[in-house]
């Protein structure tokens, strides 16, 4: 079907039918699941789907045939997007059935809800509400019925809340819904007391009023009033007439079917929201129709007479598709046909909807009366339709209709007032006076719907309606409505039948099941199906759909010949088939033979054109992924080499880290050692240094001789040893801190001493000159005085009276002995040679000294002494010296002299030797 709306673009129907509880809700839960397997995939069809708990929880009731019995029709409309999805849905629902809110029948249940909300709500809701146990609601006690075998309704209530989640109701949306069911409940409750000889009444303020006030949000006086009185315009006044308990009954009866019924639609409204369309519709949509079955009491009202108009509206709808529409279709191709007689209803059809004198047109018409009673109104049903075979009066207030699945006799007791369905102004008005926002939304809904025209057939010739609309009028409005649509799709209908009164499974009632077969038509169904020609389509789309399948060339050939020529082909036999004037229409099964050749020659090709797809595509995939192959290595080469280098950038960096990191690791366990080391030594050292000074204990007295020296630290000279440790440790560093001081300062002295060198080789220079040349004139004088002497020896023995005796004192001054002439010389000479012999000598020491202090200065020479010190020293002596050596030769000079003029030979001596000497200067 999915397949069929998807190709032909024609919307769906199913039509779902067949009496109270032989399974139509089941049937249509079973094809929406069916629906959303097929077109799901979105997650709207989880929420279509869980519209069924809430609209069953509200609309659905325990009745005495079916303990789930839908009490209001449902029509959704699946719609779906061009690839065949599920893009939305919207409910439509007909004719909920009020009167069960405040009545119902012995054995039987209101609404499901009611039950569900007082058995599953949690404390605080039941605290909020004011909730009670079902029993104590006169609206749930009257039937004394309260539960269902099997049916746990606590669980339902939650299954309930969950859909509510799901359809987006929000928590606060949920709460005011409870709060109004409780509020029904509780208006059940409200007892009215007689307040005057007329019988007039006003509400009992018991907790039931004022539970209902608090609830719908509204004064408890005011919702007094609003039961208890009703404001009249009379003329140009306004007046306020009191009820009568009856009236009181019935008015707040009235308010509470009237809340529920807003209740219902309100939440269909929040389910539509919830599944809209909007911008994904599409047209293409698939409904399903679950309208509440024929029904057939002991005792039928208002309720049955509409419900049982319905399904003759539907049945119309079937006949009309499957009988009348067919046959006529056979007649007008012209095809050989012997017509099938079959039951329509179309007679009880006008039953209900003449006008002016059909049933409904009857009871609307006694409905605006105000003195029109049910009794006036069955009377005045017997006085105009006795004549309609459908029809026929029964005693009192009855009357029986031929229903096309059975007679069913109505009692019309109720019928004015359930279609006149009043709600009196006030009660709208104190509705939309409550401080909940539900209240007012009901309260504006029936003031619209008053308003509003109903536009369907039936007003076109009546033009707008614009009074409080009869409950079957609205009612026959929707029914048209609904027609219309499904006229506008292609049926499929799907008749329930029920098996046995008891709904107990796997038991058949034959008469009961034959008899549904024969009320609803299927056995004529049956029938025509098989005589007739249920497949049929136009020669073009028969030649185009199945002219490809010709062995031969038909392309020139017109479509009738075509489809004449494929018919051969097959083999069909010709009472299989008729050829109509538009059409070919082929008896059951037929088709299905061309059908699967078809698909299997459709197959074949597929599976040809698939291969070689598959082989092109294989080929050009190969091609793709060589090419792929080739860019990847490219990049994957580009993109290694670049992490190569990067890698290869942080491994450098890490050996450099580890490198530094080894070293100082290196450099701190060297440290480390070398402290250690350090500390040991020192410890092992003072230890050694203090047993060598006995300042270790022996183990046991004095040790003997041949014993080992054992010896034992005791934990306080460990402590000493260690506080000793510490110190040399410190004073290790001051001396290092010294150490460093003093090569500094050796830095400079090394510089001051290349300085002193310098000087030192300058003064040496000048020194050996200085030498040099007093040692040439101390040989040139030593020479000269040889020379006197042997002059003078050969005079020695004239003057020897004369010499004096020269002679150095201890100081080696020149003593000059006073008698003898010769002595004297001699002694002179002597003089200078002991002089020249200590210059001699001087100058080798004081050479020597210099030298040796050059050497410890330079460190060639290891010498506890300080060079400087010894230097500044030596030149001190040597000054020293030089000043007594000038001294002693002034001295001598002068003994000389004195010589000289008692003896002329020697002051050549002195002339040359003085002359010499003067001429170097002595440099010290
Ligand atoms: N396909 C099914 N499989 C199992 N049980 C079914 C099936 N169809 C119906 N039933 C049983 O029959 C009962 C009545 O079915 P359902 O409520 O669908 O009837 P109905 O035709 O919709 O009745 P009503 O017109 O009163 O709403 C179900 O509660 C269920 O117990």
């Amino acid at each position: 079907m999915v397949l069929c709306f998807l190709a032909d673009e024609v919307n769906q129907s199913i039509i779902i039918s067949g009496e109270s509880g032989a399974g139509k809700t089941e049937t249509a839960k079973i094809a929406m699941q069916y629906l959303a397997v097929l077109g799901g995939g979105s997650g709207i069809e989880y929420e279509i789907l869980k519209t069924n708990p809430i609209l069953e929880a509200f609309g659905n009731a325990k009745t005495l045939r079916n303990d789930n019995s839908s009490r209001f029709g449902k029509l959704i409309e699946i719609h779906f997007s061009e690839t065949g999805k599920i893009s939305g849905a919207k409910i439509q629902t007909f004719l909920l059935e009020k009167s069960r809110v405040v009545q119902c029948a012995e054995g039987e249940r209101s609404y499901h809800i009611f039950y569900q909300l007082c058995a599953g709500a949690p404390r605080a809701l039941r605290e909020k509400l004011n909730l009670k146990d079902v029993d104590e609601y006169k609206y749930l006690k009257q039937s004394n019925c309260y539960s269902i075998t099997g049916v746990n309704d606590a669980e339902h209530f939650h299954i309930v809340k969950e859909a509510l989640d799901i359809v987006h109701v929000s928590k606060e949306d949920q709460e005011s819904v409870f709060a109004m069911l409780a509020a029904v409940l509780w208006l059940g409750n409200v007892s009215f007391t007689i307040i005057d000889n007329e019988n007039h009444v006003e509400a009992v303020q018991d907790e039931s009023l004022i539970n209902v006030a608090k609830l719908i949000g509204c004064d408890a006086a005011d919702l007094n009033l609003a039961l208890s009185t009703r404001k009249m315009r009379v003329g140009s006044d306004n007046i306020v007439q009191k009820l009568t308990l009856s009236q009181a009954v019935e008015t707040r009866d009235a308010l509470a079917k009237s809340i529920y019924a807003g209740l219902f639609e309100w939440l269909v409204e929040q389910i539509n929201k919830s599944l809209a369309v909007g911008k994904r519709l599409t047209g293409r949509s698939i409904s399903i129709l679950d309208i509440y079955g024929f029904e057939s009491f002991d005792r039928n009202s208002f309720e049955q007479f509409c419900i049982n108009y319905a399904n003759e509206r539907l049945q119309q709808h079937f006949n009309r598709h499957l009988f009348k529409l067919e046959q006529e279709e056979y007649i007008q191709d012209g095809i050989d046909w012997a017509k099938v007689d079959f039951d329509d209803n179309q007679d009880c059809l006008h039953l209900f909807e003449k006008k002016p004198l059909g049933l409904l047109s009857l009871l609307n018409e006694e409905s605006t009366f105000p003195n029109g009673t049910d009794y006036t109104f069955a009377n005045k049903l017997k006085q105009h339709l006795n004549s309609n075979p459908c029809f026929k009066g029964e005693r009192e207030k009855a009357f029986t209709v031929s229903h096309f699945a059975g007679e069913v006799t109505y009692d019309t007791t109720g019928f004015l007032e359930k279609n006149r369905d009043l709600l009196h102004l006030d009660s709208i008005q104190l509705l939309s006076s409550c401080s909940c926002h539900l209240p007012k939304a009901f309260a504006s809904n029936m003031l619209n719907q008053s308003e509003k025209p109903v536009v369907g057939p039936l007003h076109k010739a009546g033009g707008a309606d614009s009074q409080k609309l009869s409950v079957a009028t609205k009612f026959k409005g929707q029914l048209f409505q609904l027609m219309q649509r499904l006229e506008s799709t292609t049926p499929h209908f799907i008749r329930c039948i029920k098996p046995n009164n008891f709904q107990s499974p796997g038991s058949y009632e034959q008469g009961l099941v034959l008899q549904q077969l024969r009320c609803c038509g299927v056995l004529e169904v049956v029938r025509i199906s098989r005589s007739g020609y249920p497949t049929r389509m136009p020669h073009q789309k028969f030649a185009k759909r199945y002219g490809f399948l010709l062995l031969e060339n038909a392309a020139s050939q017109d479509s009738l010949s075509v489809s004449v020529a494929i018919l051969h082909q097959f083999n069909i036999l010709p009472e299989m088939y008729q050829v109509g004037y538009t059409k070919l229409f082929f008896r059951t099964g037929q088709i299905g033979i061309l059908e699967d050749t078809r698909n299997r020659t459709l197959h074949g090709i597929l599976r040809v054109q698939s291969c070689f797809r598959g082989h092109q595509a294989c080929r050009h995939f190969k091609e793709l992924q060589r090419g792929i192959a080739t860019i990847q290595s490219f990049v994957r080469g580009d993109k290694t080499r670049k992490e190569y280098a990067v890698l290869l950038q942080r491994h450098r960096a890490a050996v450099i880290i580890q490198k530094q990191i080894k070293g100082m690791n290196a450099k701190k366990t060297f440290k480390n050692i070398r402290d250690a080391s350090i500390v040991i030594q020192s410890a092992i050292r003072g230890w050694s240094v203090r047993r060598c000074s006995g300042d270790i204990g022996f183990k046991s007295g004095v040790p003997k001789a041949d014993e080992p020296d054992e010896v034992l630290v005791k934990s306080s000279f460990l402590a000493e040893l260690q506080r000793r440790v510490l110190k040399a440790e410190a004073a290790l560093r001051e001396k290092e801190e010294e150490n460093d001081i003093l090569h500094q300062r050796l830095l400079q002295y090394e510089n001051r001493w290349s300085e002193y060198e310098l000087k030192m080789k300058s003064m040496e220079e000048v020194w050996q000159k200085q030498m040099r040349s007093l040692q040439s004139s101390l040989s040139i004088a030593k020479k000269s005085l040889a020379v006197d002497e042997s002059e003078r020896s050969s005079d020695a023995s004239i003057n020897t009276s004369d010499d004096r005796e020269y002679c150095w004192d201890t100081g080696n001054n020149l003593k000059v002995p006073e008698s003898n002439g010769l002595r004297p010389m001699s002694a002179g000479l002597s003089v200078i040679s002991r002089l020249a012999e200590e210059f001699e000598q001087r100058s080798q020491v004081f050479g020597d000294d210099a030298k040796f202090l050059v050497e410890v200065k330079s460190g060639q020479v290891d010498a506890s002494l300080n060079p400087d010190r010894e230097l500044r020293r030596l030149k001190q002596m040597f000054e020293t010296w030089k000043k007594d050596y000038a001294t002693r030769l002034r001295e001598t000079k002068v003994v000389l002299n004195k010589l000289g003029n008692e003896d002329g030979a020697l002051d050549k001596v002195k002339k040359k030797f003085w002359g010499r000497r003067n001429s170097t200067r002595f440099g010290f």
